[in-house]
């Protein structure tokens, strides 16, 4: 099952993630503390969120991994994925590899750019860090899914993550079916959530689907259609 540190999804409930989606210093200060005291096993720092507004440098870098007490995810989501910041390839490597020296648990890197990032593959192999290689569809669930989670499982990635928009319950029943099938067959772990309001189900019921881990909204939404932090944790307290 899926480890990111010391979280671990089990049988029964997956690992609940939130993401940090600060836009200043003030915010990320704010939402560090916010995150350290919430129900979630994991943090993702969502750096497009900064970055739109403002550079990201070495320092700063190290000062998250070390104030966050939590297994972190270190996340540019780029703006053709549904992120807010444009891909530049060279800043890419140079962030990511930041991230991977300051401690940062896991890494996301959309397959989209996979091919372009060996050396952060290596350095990432190198100090144990997880690498999740995902794929998002900001407006739908493709017809081609499939081809998506294959071209995933055969990269050179630890864990697979999909993201697709659903807009009817339809997207979201096709979504579930295909993660519950690569699940039971494929031996790497897999996120899938299907975005949106019609798909907020799945952020609840994914794990039957082999999704072993949901995000919730710490402060902002990370993506639409995410519950609240606080009542993704007290279902999985309850069911
Ligand atoms: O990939 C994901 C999943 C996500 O898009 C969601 O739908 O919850 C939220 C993102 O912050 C994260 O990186």
């Amino acid at each position: 099952m899926l480890k990111i540190g010391n979280a671990q999804a089990t049988a029964k409930r997956p690992i609940i993630a939130t993401s940090i989606t600060a836009q200043n210093v003030t915010e990320l200060l704010a939402q560090m503390k916010l995150a350290n005291a919430s129900a979630a096993d994991v943090i993702e720092w969502r750096i497009d969120y900064l970055l739109a507004k403002q550079p990201v440098d070495s320092a700063l870098i190290r000062q998250v991994r070390q104030t966050v007490i939590k297994p972190m995810i270190f996340t540019w989501r780029t703006a053709t994925e549904g992120g807010l910041f444009g891909f530049n390839a060279k800043m890419y490597r140079k962030l990511y590899l930041l991230a991977i020296k300051a401690g940062f648990e896991a890494i996301d890197i959309e397959a989209a750019w996979l091919f372009e990032m060996t050396p952060l593959l290596t350095a990432a192999r190198q100090h144990r860090v997880v690498v999740i290689g995902s794929y998002h569809h900001p407006k739908r669930t493709p017809n081609d899914l499939r081809a998506h989670f294959d071209k995933l499982f055969s990269a050179p990635v630890d864990v697979v993550k999909v993201a697709t928009f659903a807009n009817d319950a339809a997207d979201v029943d096709r979504l579930q079916t295909v993660s519950a099938d690569y699940a039971a067959h494929q031996v790497k772990p897999l996120i899938t959530m299907a975005m949106g309001s019609v798909g907020q189900r799945s952020r609840l019921e994914g794990l039957r689907y082999g999704s072993e881990l949901t995000f919730g909204a710490l402060v902002n939404a990370s993506a639409p259609g995410q519950l609240a932090l606080a009542d993704l944790a007290k279902h999985f307290s309850t069911h």
